[in-house]
């Protein structure tokens, strides 16, 4: 069971979330529970590394300070609920954490630099200081629990600081290695999500959001029935509820339906946490912790289809990148040479089209990384006859269709299209990959709420469930 960040964000939250817990962890029901950081703090703490990294001591350390408080306001609460628990035990823990903390931060503010694994250290605290926390409301609550780190719990990643891949084979291992023998003692463990380790030991992070990786690598390596996911949200919806206030939930879908939801842009899950599920057929249910009663959505291998389109998902802050020259015509080493550049520098790319007569090719990506990515192709293609110039449109989104069922399903991409003409709105690029999953098009920025609602409507996607 993944909790995020609101729901471990004070206190309040952290009881409301050990009372979840406590209604599943039957004798017959045994629970791995996954925390993230409280909500803000890993964006806090990545701003914290980069102000020690300029040299700000002073500023780092207050709001070092405040976060320790934060974190010791959420101990005392959680312990006034249960007088007859020892609260210094955890307090000295998690005292310890942030003096470790402070040092890791006063290392970068004097050298002046901040590389991606100790990025990695300073924010992996996140999670580490909220883990304890919920451990010690589960014991509030009647259960027996410790926390352990990724690492502790047998997470080994590669060295890719900053999205650490997993080793699942070592990990198929190690995982049950360090969580079955406190299961079979009735104990259950409170994992961090979003940290692991390399197999030196040195700590890793998995990439933003990374905590639902964090329980689908443990469900997967402990062959669990199902991994739950926790949200705030009445598990997926049919589109961002923030943006489209009639969104409804999804009832089922499958393991590539939420792939391609989280790759384009549905927040609400990380893009790679059906991987380590999906071989093994294991379910996922994204479920609200407001709203318990409610099944949630049901991941798996086949969901039932429901009209061919079962969510709209929008992505905004994107850069469109045109390569061009008329001597590109019928150059396919050009294209392999840009997309060999791109991931070596791994820069992922959204989306690609590429004109009939191969004379230009357009790429999407966010902002910062088609900054970068202009840099790198200017650079290798400095002089050259075949690629004349290199264009940014930048602020345009991708706004994305997914459903099995558009499948072999004429008359679609024809709806969509409508639907958008109809509100004027101009398409820039159109992609469909040959799955036949999802259609996504390319807009402007400014048009992606408007665009959004628009195919929620034309699909008919209020009433889906
Ligand atoms: N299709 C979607 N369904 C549900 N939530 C979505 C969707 N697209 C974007 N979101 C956003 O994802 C967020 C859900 O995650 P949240 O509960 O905040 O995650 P976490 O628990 O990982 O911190 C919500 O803020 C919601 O606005
Ligand atoms: N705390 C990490 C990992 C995570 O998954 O968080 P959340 O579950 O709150 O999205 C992050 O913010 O990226």
């Amino acid at each position: 069971m993944k909790f995020g960040g609101v729901l471990v964000q004070d206190a309040a939250a952290i009881m409301h979330s050990a009372q979840l817990v406590v209604q599943t962890a039957h004798k017959n029901t045994r629970a791995v529970v996954v925390v993230s950081a409280m909500a803000d703090v890993t964006d806090g703490l990545l701003d914290l590394a980069e102000q020690a990294r300029q040299g700000h001591g002073d500023e780092v350390a207050q709001a070092v300070d405040l976060l320790e408080r934060r974190h010791e306001d959420a101990i005392q609460t959680v312990f006034s609920s249960s007088p007859a628990m020892a609260v210094q035990p955890v307090v000295d823990e998690e005292h310890a954490l942030f003096v470790s903390l402070r040092q890791a931060l006063a290392g970068v503010a004097m050298l002046h630099e901040l590389t991606p694994r100790s990025r990695d250290l300073i924010v992996s605290f996140g999670e580490r200081c909220s883990a304890p926390i919920m451990s010690a409301a589960l014991r509030a609550a009647g259960l027996t629990s410790r926390s352990l780190t990724g690492g502790e719990a047998g997470i080994v990643t590669d060295d890719t600081f900053g999205s650490a891949v997993p080793l699942l084979d070592i990990a198929r291992k190690t995982i049950p290695r360090a969580l079955t023998p406190l299961l079979d003692r009735g104990l259950t463990p409170v994992v961090t999500g979003f940290v692991g380790a390399n197999e030196e030991g040195v700590i890793t992070t998995l990439g933003r959001g990374g905590s639902d990786y964090t329980a689908t690598i443990l469900g997967a390596c402990l062959l669990a029935d199902e991994v739950w996911i926790w949200k705030e949200v009445d598990g997926v919806m049919t589109a961002d509820p923030k943006l489209v206030p009639d969104a409804v939930r999804v009832q089922a879908l499958s393991y590539r339906e939420v792939m391609e939801l989280a790759w384009f842009g549905a927040k609400v899950l990380h893009p790679m946490t059906v991987a380590p599920v999906q071989e093994a057929g294991i379910p996922i249910r994204i479920r609200s912790a407001f709203l318990p009663a409610s099944p949630g959505t049901i991941v798996c291998a086949d969901a039932p289809e429901a009209g061919p389109v079962k969510a709209v998902t929008s992505i905004r802050k994107l850069t469109a990148l045109t390569i061009g020259g008329a001597a590109m015509i019928g150059t396919s080493d050009v294209v392999s040479r840009v997309f060999s550049l791109l991931a070596a520098a791994q820069l992922p790319v959204l989306m690609i089209s590429q004109s009939s007569s191969m004379a230009n090719v357009s790429l999407v990506m966010t902002q910062t990384d088609a900054e970068r990515a202009t840099r790198l192709l200017r650079k290798e293609f400095a002089g050259s006859m075949v690629i004349r110039d290199i264009t940014a449109t930048p602020h345009v989104a991708i706004v994305a269709i997914v459903g099995d069922g558009m499948r072999g399903t004429p008359g679609v991409a024809a709806r969509l299209f409508t639907c958008l003409a109809s509100e004027n709105i101009n398409l820039l690029m159109i992609a469909q990959g040959s799955s036949e999953v999802n259609i996504s098009v390319l807009i402007t920025e400014k048009e992606a709420q408007r665009a959004v609602r628009t195919v929620h409507a034309a699909f008919g996607l209020a009433g889906a469930t």
